[in-house]
């Protein structure tokens, strides 16, 4: 699991090895780290053209000794001050020493010629929109040829939410220290860091437990055991499925199709769509009935292309009386946003997977801090709501949250949600606790749409189809392939 910090867990982690000194002894390791990153990306120092914009702060120290190390290999450095009479001045004379260059916004910057841009305008001390004339480099910054190399986080992105007023510098690599941020992979910040790269500066023992996480191949194969020679179709878990209607059976045969491929224990489906969905999938028990009709399961999803007349709202109302998991999705949402109350007299574990708008039908926006905004629901419910987005957040009313990390824009196409319900529906069935479920089954989807992505275009069902293979690639721990 990858630990997603906050700006003050970082600063709290690095006060006693500060204190314990030798004075900018991080620094200098962030320094060497970031410089490092460079290198590699640039492939050499000597002849490259590299530009650090530098604020004020010790983000602008970074860039100006990372830089000083690229000038002393052969790189010709030029560091635009911002504000010329705070810039770091032990980073400034090393810059000097080493050979680098300096001139002010309107002097010669070189960001026509650069390689590589080094943004150190702003990192943990930058506050709100970029100031215009910041925002107005790094839109000069963009329209150059350089590699744009954050240093800690693009400045302009809030480390916390990700959030972002304004412009703020779109990275294609982004070097931060100490920590992953959470703004970093969350919300628009996520967008703007492109590809991260954590240089360990020792703060390992000195970070608190993280409040947000990130699953990783290896921690989604563990949750995925395979089936052993003891289990049958009943051990498996039995996942039951309302979803769809009569006229648009897709949504029941998309969640039905996804849950088989998780885990092809059993499936029960109930509802008016049964007859799409026996044609679809024979594997699978239905019934034309109510939930109570379908047989024994040991979790449910809920919701689906159901609609949301007073049918469909008896139906959710029966599910979630009973003392079994209960996975809530799409029509679902909107009818239990109008009686939230049949959520939190539950005991057994409610998932919620809302979109923004499904989201705001429970009284408030998501707003810029969306891993916050998924916790207050959860808290407010009981419950874990899953709140997709370019990172789909899991939160739970206790425990951390998690931010998913794989996923393609291409997943946003009908029915890709459908999807999503039925693997967490299957993985809720086979016992997983419910956030670990969700969190499970977001990182399994996005890497199915990478997988089905490398196809071109992709619809819903190419999801379902490459279900066992991305399943197959995670238990074998070959990640690679299936992309980052
Ligand atoms: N502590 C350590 O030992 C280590 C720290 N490390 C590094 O230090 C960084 C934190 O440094 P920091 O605290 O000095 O703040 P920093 O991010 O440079 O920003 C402050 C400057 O930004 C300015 N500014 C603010 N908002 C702005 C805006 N919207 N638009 C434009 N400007 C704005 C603000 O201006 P002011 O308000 O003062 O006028 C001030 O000049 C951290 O991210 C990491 O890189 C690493 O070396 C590891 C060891
Ligand atoms: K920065």
């Amino acid at each position: 699991m990858i630990g997603l910090h906050t700006a003050d867990e970082v600063r709290a982690a690095e006060a006693p090895l500060l204190a314990a000194g030798p004075e900018g002894a991080l620094m200098q390791r962030a320094a060497t780290g970031l410089a490092t990153v460079c290198l590699r990306l640039l492939g050499r120092a000597h002849g490259t053209r590299v530009t650090a914009l530098v604020g004020a702060g010790d983000n602008g120290g970074d860039a100006l000794f990372a830089g000083a190390q690229l000038a002393a290999r052969g790189a010709r450095v030029t560091a635009v001050l911002l504000d010329p009479d705070r810039a770091h001045p032990a980073g400034l004379a090393r810059l000097r020493r080493a050979g680098g260059r300096v001139a002010g916004p309107d002097g010669p910057t070189g960001l026509d010629r650069a390689d590589l841009v080094l943004d150190g305008i702003t990192g943990l001390g930058g506050r709100g929109g970029l100031r215009p004339e910041a925002a107005a480099l790094v839109v000069r910054a963009a329209a150059g040829p350089g590699l744009m190399v954050a240093v800690d986080l693009p400045s302009g992105v809030d480390p916390d939410t990700g959030a972002v007023a304004g412009r703020a510098f779109p990275a294609q690599h982004t070097v931060t220290f100490g920590a992953v941020k959470a703004g970093l992979v969350v919300g628009e910040g996520r967008q703007h860091a492109g590809q991260v790269h954590l240089v360990d500066i020792g703060l390992a023992g000195t970070l608190p437990r993280p409040r947000a996480v990130r699953l990783t191949d290896d921690d989604v194969a563990a949750r995925l055991e395979p089936p052993t020679d003891a289990d049958d179709k009943y051990s498996r878990g039995v996942v039951g499925i309302v979803a769809g209607s009569a006229t648009y059976p897709g949504a029941a045969v998309l969640c039905t199709g996804a849950a088989l491929r998780t885990r092809p224990g059993l499936v029960r489906y109930a509802g008016t769509a049964a007859a799409g969905v026996r044609a679809a999938w024979p594997e699978a028990i239905v019934t034309e009935g109510r939930p109570s009709d379908a047989g024994r399961v040991q979790a449910w999803v809920v919701g689906p292309g159901m609609g949301t007349d007073d049918g469909a709202a008896d139906v959710v109302a029966e599910v979630l009386a009973t003392d079994l998991p209960v996975l809530l999705d799409a029509d679902a949402l909107t009818l239990v946003a109008r009686r939230p109350d049949l959520v939190r007299d539950r005991t057994a574990p409610t998932v919620l997977t809302p979109h923004d708008r499904e989201f705001a039908r429970f009284g408030q926006d998501v707003g810029a801090d969306r891993i916050g905004a998924a916790r207050r629901l959860a808290a407010d419910l009981g419950a874990v709501v899953l709140l997709k987005g370019a990172a789909t957040i899991v939160a739970a009313p206790d425990g951390p949250a998690f931010v998913n990390g794989t996923g393609t824009p291409e997943l946003a196409t009908a029915g890709t949600g459908d999807v999503l319900s039925g693997i967490a529906g299957a993985l809720l069935a086979a016992g997983l606790p419910a956030a670990e479920a969700a969190a499970t089954a977001a990182h399994v989807h996005g890497r199915a749409g990478q997988l089905a992505a490398e196809g071109g275009p992709l619809i819903a069902g190419d999801l379902v189809r490459r279900l066992p293979r991305t399943l197959a690639r995670l238990r074998r721990g070959s990640g690679a392939g299936l992309g980052d």
